[in-house]
């Protein structure tokens, strides 16, 4: 998107890579955000190469910020990265919401405080009154889509919006709207993800005339477990919780299959799935547990998430161990 940042226009593509929705990190004894940790994980992240940075994504802790903590901690990330000199590196900003106008206000206060674009659930609180397929889904999404200063990522990750699962008939009729710009598909079905990269490369075809480097609608897979399936699929990429620990691991995964290695892209890719396993099963808790015992910060949720026991982040700590070592080797 376009910004006007100290006078000069900034523009940031979403490109293909690998994206990272970033951990929120709190003071331990009061729980108030912790500023400092996020700027140097947000740091540590573009140092190592990652394409872009999300916010407020199920591993930031949306759900357990205030509308003004949100700013703050979108405000950090930015300043951050431009004082670090990735200024070029994108930050989305997660932005759902159970209506549209409280959705939309997310999405102006993300673009005020530094979001490039906004990441967004469908409303689930009331999802047993309408389908996912619906005239009410649609209608949430352009509605938001047409009114906010930044452009929609659509995220579909049914196991947090009380099972509404999104079809490719539907992201690919949202996909048309020239403010929603790509999708996370969290659900994990390359099966859908197929569909959707297939025919919006069509949409791309035909707009720009040549096959372009920046698509027009990015297609990312949600888990870091399942990189190479998506890339083989048609894929752009990953926005993945993951990321947060092992940011090189991920990376290489992806330039290995670029550079037709197969064979080692399948081999990383066994190690990425393996450590994944434990911060899918232990969500958030165990991700920052890993992110602590590897790297001596992360700390723990908000409450009223649990806390670990020491026999869990040990366990969580052996759960990441082959990964951690892959990763310390990797440049
Ligand atoms: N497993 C997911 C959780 C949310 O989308 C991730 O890796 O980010």
């Amino acid at each position: 998107m376009v910004r006007t940042s100290g006078g000069i226009n900034v523009i940031r593509p979403l490109i293909p890579g690998v994206y990272v929705p970033t951990l929120c990190f709190f003071d331990p004894k009061t729980e108030d955000i912790d500023t400092d940790s996020i700027a140097s994980h947000t740091v540590r992240l573009a140092q190592a190469g990652v394409t872009g940075i999300a916010t407020q994504g199920s591993n930031g802790e949306a759900v357990h910020l205030t509308h003004g903590e949100r700013e703050v901690v979108t405000a950090t990330t930015r300043s951050a990265l431009d004082r670090a000199g990735f200024s070029h590196v994108p930050v989305i900003v997660g932005c759902g919401a159970q209506s549209v106008r409280e959705t939309v206000e997310l999405c102006c206060e993300a673009a005020e405080a530094g979001g490039d674009y906004a990441l967004i659930l469908p409303p689930s609180y009331y999802a047993t009154l309408f389908a996912p397929s619906s005239e009410t889904v649609v209608k949430y999404f352009r509605e938001v889509a047409d009114v906010s200063p930044i452009p929609i990522i659509i995220y579909n990750y049914p196991g947090a919006v009380n099972g509404l699962d999104l079809s490719s008939d539907i992201i690919l009729s949202l996909a048309q709207h020239p403010n929603i710009v790509g999708v996370k598909l969290t659900c994990g079905n390359t099966g859908k993800l197929n569909r959707i990269a297939s025919a919006v490369r069509k949409v791309t075809l035909t707009r720009n005339g040549n096959n372009s480097v920046n698509p027009d609608f990015l297609v990312l897979a949600g888990s870091a477990d399942f990189t190479i399936q998506s890339l083989i699929a048609g894929g752009h990429g990953i926005l993945a919780g993951l990321a947060n620990i092992a940011p090189k691991a991920c990376i290489k995964t992806v330039e290995l299959y670029k550079e037709g290695k197969i064979e080692e892209a399948q081999k990383m890719q066994e190690v990425v799935s393996r450590g994944d396993w434990t911060a899918i099963q232990n969500g958030v808790v165990g991700v920052k547990s890993g992110l602590q015992s590897w790297l001596g910060y992360g700390g723990f949720t908000r409450s009223p998430l649990p806390r670990p026991t020491s026999e869990e982040s040990k366990a969580w700590k052996e759960g990441y161990r082959e990964l951690m070592t892959l990763e310390k080797t990797l440049l």
